[in-house]
């Protein structure tokens, strides 16, 4: 195989933090090339600077042996590189043809050429092995399919080099085989494809090579038949990473949360949610599971404050049916939403003002908050600039960590965690996990929406599962297994209509 790019002594500095020390990243045609490290180890710096949208300090790039500098991504797009993003950029109304061909819609004198956009499109929807319909509206699409226009976009702009970012976060695990299998292809194809991804298992089922970075450095670039997971997660922590399990026996106390006769009317192409009755009990971690789009996401608003339903939530015997976020907060309860960036965090703050958040009343020392924050950022193991710095320059998974640090840090009785583990390294996952159970042993309940099957296995003592907004199935945790739950996921349509109670537990 010969070298596509290749980005030789690559260094980037952002203030005092070094993001990219000497990095050396050599991208062969045809191999599917993955990228593993800790939160805030580069991996995003480093392609960013192999998508022109960071300069480097110092370093080259060579296109297929040539010396190349991007000064924008125009300029990427134009050698060849292609980016998926981890959260799509595409027109929710405008078809999928219209979405690949946007901003290089082929013309002729003058005027847009639909059918030669329309044919080439098809063509490539064909090649790729798709099942997409050309004319459907992306808002339609599910997960799966809409990370397949983002692929036939760059495929479209001719990339033959392909950077994909955490692509498998919001996919099922139907969705996941068929992108491997895919990226398989194009690989056979002879299309260079870096893969940045926290799934070790992952790496393993799809990759060639696997480069790890840690603190900005390379510390190996292995073929992945020469090591396995433990070996990679050594490589990018310097330690063994063990995984932990709720195997203390549960004692459930008093309900922190009891919702009772959700209901929240359809919307869009959302179908209806409802939810006869859940409960989390002190002492106990519930899991919701289902695929990202069931309603987990409106179900956990309803719950927290954030978005209208009919029914009743209880928390810790106060009834919050009508209250805000504030007020379902002062009752007791501690929130991680899923979107950190959006949601769970002031990004144009200091890291230091986001964790006091909520937590003080009345009149601080400035010295008094850095010094909590400098505290928590340390327990928490977040890497940073330090408390001052802004809460936007931390990368994806310490955001993630400051946002748990907070919610954690107010021992609420009741916490409620989206998907808190998304994004993450291994090291940050296992500490997440003993954090939940650690939370749980002190006697405090937690509701764990999550996508990964695997972490509610590990952690919770019962699970609910949601499948087009109703809730389908429910196991003991001594019932808990991958195939059970998964395949409760999958048999949407013939649980849906006779199992949709969840059973009061023990009521
Ligand atoms: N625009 C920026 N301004 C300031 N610091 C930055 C900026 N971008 C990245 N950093 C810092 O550079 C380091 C590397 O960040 P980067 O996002 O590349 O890590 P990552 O490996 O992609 O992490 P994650 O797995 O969490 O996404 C981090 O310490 C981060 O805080």
């Amino acid at each position: 195989m010969t070298s596509r790019v290749r980005l030789t002594g690559i260094t980037k500095r952002f203030g005092p933090v070094l993001a990219n020390d000497d990095v050396d990243l050599d991208l062969l045609s045809g191999e599917v090339h993955a990228v593993v490290g800790e939160n805030g180890a580069g991996k995003s710096t480093l392609m960013s600077v192999l998508y022109g949208s960071v300069h480097p300090d110092a370093g080259q790039i060579a296109a297929n042996g040539v010396p190349v500098r991007f000064t924008s991504p125009g300029d990427a797009i134009a050698a060849g590189i292609g980016m998926v993003h981890q959260h799509f950029q595409l027109f929710e109304s405008f078809s999928v043809t219209d979405n690949v061909i946007y901003g290089a819609e082929p013309s002729r004198r003058g005027v847009i050429d639909r059918a030669s956009a329309r044919d080439r499109v098809a063509a490539l929807i064909e090649e790729y092995g798709s099942t997409l319909d050309p004319s459907a509206a992306v808002r339609t699409l599910p997960m799966g399919l809409r990370q397949q226009v983002e692929i036939l976009k760059a495929l479209y702009r001719h990339a033959d080099v392909l950077i994909l970012d955490e692509p498998t976060a919001v996919l099922t695990p139907a969705e996941t085989g068929l992108l491997f299998t895919s990226l398989r292809r194009l690989a056979e194809r002879g299309v260079a494809i870096v893969l940045v991804t926290h799934k070790l298992d992952e790496v393993m089922q799809v990759s060639d090579r696997v480069t790890v970075l840690r603190q900005g450095r390379v510390v190996e670039t292995v073929p992945t038949a020469d090591t396995t997971p433990a070996a990679l997660a050594h490589a990018m922590t310097g330690r063994d990473i063990e995984t932990a399990v709720n195997d203390a026996p549960a004692s459930p106390g008093a309900a922190v949360l009891t919702v009772t006769d959700l209901r929240i009317p359809a919307e869009g192409t959302r179908a209806a949610i409802a939810c006869d009755h859940l409960r989390v009990r002190a002492g106990e971690i519930v899991g919701i599971a289902g695929v990202a789009g069931n309603g987990q996401a409106e179900f956990v608003q309803a719950v927290v404050g954030l978005r209208p339903a009919s029914g009743s939530v209880t928390i810790n015997d106060v009834d919050v049916s009508r209250a805000d976020v504030r007020r379902r907060r002062r009752a007791g309860m501690a929130y991680v939403p899923e979107d950190r960036a959006a949601v769970g965090s002031a990004r144009a703050l200091s890291i230091s003002d986001n964790l006091a958040v909520g937590r003080f009343r009345g009149w601080l020392k400035p010295s008094a908050l850095r010094r909590h924050a400098a505290d928590l950022m340390e327990r928490n193991d977040v890497r940073g600039a330090g408390p001052e710095a802004r809460m936007s320059s931390l990368s994806g998974g310490n955001a993630q960590k400051v946002v748990l640090a907070r919610e954690l840090s107010q021992r609420a009785p009741l916490l409620v965690a989206e998907n808190p583990t998304q994004g993450v390294d291994v090291g940050a996952i296992e500490y997440i996990h003993r954090e939940l159970l650690a939370y749980r042993a002190a006697g405090n309940g937690v509701l764990l929406v999550s996508n990964e099957l695997s972490e509610l296995i590990a952690l919770a003592d019962r699970v609910h599962v949601l499948v087009g907004g109703r809730f389908v199935a429910s196991f003991e945790r001594a019932q808990l297994s991958e195939g059970r739950l998964g395949e409760a996921m999958t048999n949407a349509g013939a649980g849906a209509g006779t199992a949709a109670l969840t059973p009061p537990e023990g009521d």
